[in-house]
């Protein structure tokens, strides 16, 4: 299975969650891409069976800038097939939480066979290691369930 992490990240929080859930799908994830948004193309998507989306909350509940293609060529390329998942940073003190997880977590529902949503308060701690253990394993469990079915 070749599978890919994208991640956002600004002041670090989102990369080291990104580098946690990483950790735990290459314990069973041979061929793993593992690429901050600015080094990605989206062109690129098709040739994954899974692809793990981290990022932070921006403004007041908005996806960041720089994640903005990633969401709309997803919306646009046929990506049915495409297992995902969702994970990102936020901080409680805004109004809306992790809100760039929510509006992927919507997207991805729609146009790809989207597994599991995790949120983490600012930077991961020892209990978010568990949750990205979780993580992974839905993944590998929807990519098994998928493939099943093909
Ligand atoms: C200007 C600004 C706006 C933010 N807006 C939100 C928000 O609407 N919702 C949220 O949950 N977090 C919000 N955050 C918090 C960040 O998403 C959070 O600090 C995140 O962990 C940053 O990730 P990074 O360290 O990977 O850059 C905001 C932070 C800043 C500085």
């Amino acid at each position: 299975m070749k599978a890919l992490v994208v991640y956002a990240s600004r002041t670090g929080n989102t990369e080291q969650l990104a580098m946690l859930i990483k950790s735990e799908l290459e314990q069973v994830v041979s061929d793993l891409d593992f690429v901050r948004i600015e080094d990605f193309h989206e062109d690129l998507l098709s040739a994954y069976q899974a692809c793990v989306i981290v990022t932070y909350t921006w403004g007041n509940g908005d996806v960041p800038e720089e994640m903005n293609s990633l969401y709309k060529a997803i919306e646009q390329q046929p990506l049915s097939s495409l297992v995902t998942g969702i994970a990102g940073t936020g901080d409680q003190c805004y109004p809306y939480f992790c809100g760039a997880v929510d509006q992927f977590r919507d997207m991805l529902y729609v146009h790809t066979k989207l597994s599991v949503t995790l949120k983490v308060e600012l930077s991961p701690q020892q209990s978010d290691a568990v949750k990205c253990r979780k993580f992974a394993e839905k993944m590998i469990e929807k990519v098994n369930e998928v493939t099943a079915v093909c």
